[in-house]
Order: structure tokens, then sequence, then C-alpha cells
């Protein structure tokens, strides 16, 4: 299992400050989709150029026009690059025949996806890397997880590796654990906390155990 610091609210500076501080901890570095509307792919650089040794997420959720913005997101340097599960197939299919020329990985964010495991099915199918399902801020904030819907994804997800994101904690972590996600995305669990190393490190040891 792997885990993946997301970095939202921040800027390159302070983007570099927390890979710093906990970059050691984690497999994965995302550059949140606020980061990108603020900074541009130039984060994805200037993160990738600095901590080389670690797999940088350009969480653009990509909606249209697949195949290019994987092609910019991997110049910049992102390693994995993430469209929404509610697009169209065919953004879909581009994402990851680019990504396939470029040797990166595409992770689909199911975040609003109103039939999972139909669409988890047909994505799979489609090729992605990764399937990760979300519960984004605005779903956070009526109190939803995405908790059950890993198990569907579990269960229905044959070839790509399965992932979750969502106002995980340490003390949710376990029960995340317990489910069996290939990768587990932690961003305010993480970057919010007055001891984010001492977070991260106890976030690492959890994932790794099992
Ligand atoms: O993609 C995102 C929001 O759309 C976040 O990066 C993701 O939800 C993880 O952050 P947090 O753990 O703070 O919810």
């Amino acid at each position: 299992m792997e885990l993946q610091l997301a970095l939202d609210l921040v800027d390159i500076p302070g983007a570099k400050e927390v890979v710093r501080e906990v970059g050691a901890y984690v497999d994965i570095i995302e550059i949140g989709t606020p980061v990108v509307i603020n900074e541009g792919l130039r984060a994805v650089k200037e993160i990738k150029a600095q901590f080389p040794h670690l797999k940088v997420l350009a969480d653009l959720k990509i909606m249209d026009a697949g195949g290019y913005e994987v092609m910019k997101a991997s110049e910049a340097g992102a390693d994995i690059v993430t469209v929404l599960g509610v697009s169209d197939d065919a953004t879909i299919r581009g994402a990851v025949a680019e990504a396939r020329k470029q040797g990166r990985k595409i992770m689909v964010d199911m975040i609003n996806v109103k039939d999972l495991e139909t669409r988890a099915r047909e994505i799979d199918a489609l090729g992605a890397d990764y399937i990760c399902v979300h519960s984004g801020y605005d779903h956070q904030a009526s109190g939803l997880n995405s908790f059950a819907d890993l198990a569907v994804i579990k269960r229905v997800v044959k070839q790509a590796k399965t992932a979750i994101a969502g106002g995980i904690k340490l003390e949710t972590l376990p029960e995340v654990i317990q489910a069996a996600p290939d990768l587990v995305i932690v961003g305010g669990g993480i970057t919010g906390q007055a001891d984010k190393q001492a977070v991260a490190a106890e976030m690492q040891k959890l994932v790794k155990a099992v």
C-alpha cells in the first residue's frame, strides 16, 4: 500500500517546505487542483526538479482533451495525471494513450460518478492505472466519506489499482487500511496538523504494516 500527500492550499514555496518536512514518509506528492489553478504546471515542474526521487501527481481533474492535457502535464514532469470518471470515454482513452506514450500513469477520479459500479468496470476496461473513490471538499462538508465506495470498486475493478481520497485523518486511517486500497491519499490530515512530520510518520507506519 502506498501513501500520497495532497498539497492543496499552498503556493510553490509552501509546497516545497511541506515536502521537505514530510517527503521521507510518503510515496507520491500530489500537486492539488487549487495549486495548479494558482501556480500552473510550473508547480509540478519545480517539485519534480527538487524532489526527483518522489513520484509527482498532477491533480488536473481532466474533463476534456485528455491526450493534450496529459501531454502538457508529462512535459512538466508529472508521473501520474488525474482524469475525471464522469468525462467521456474518448477523453479517458486519449489520456491513457498519451500516458502510455510518455511512460506516465493515469488516475481516474470517481468524484460525482452516480453509478459507481458500472463506471468503475468501464474505466477499468479503458486501461486506467488507478481508480480513485473521492469525497471532495463539498461532499465532506455534508459529512460524507468514500469508505463504502471503496468496497464497491474493490469488488469490480480487476486491472487498475484502487485509491481513496477525501478527509482521511490519522484516526480514520485504520478503517481505510482495513478495506485494503492500493493507495491512500491524505491532504489536510497531514498538512493541517501542528506536527506534520509526526503524523506523516505514523501514517506511513500504519500503511506499510500491511
Ligand atoms: O482532490 C482534492 C480535493 O478535490 C484533495 O486533494 C483530496 O480530497 C485530498 O485532500 P483531503 O485529505 O484534505 O480531503
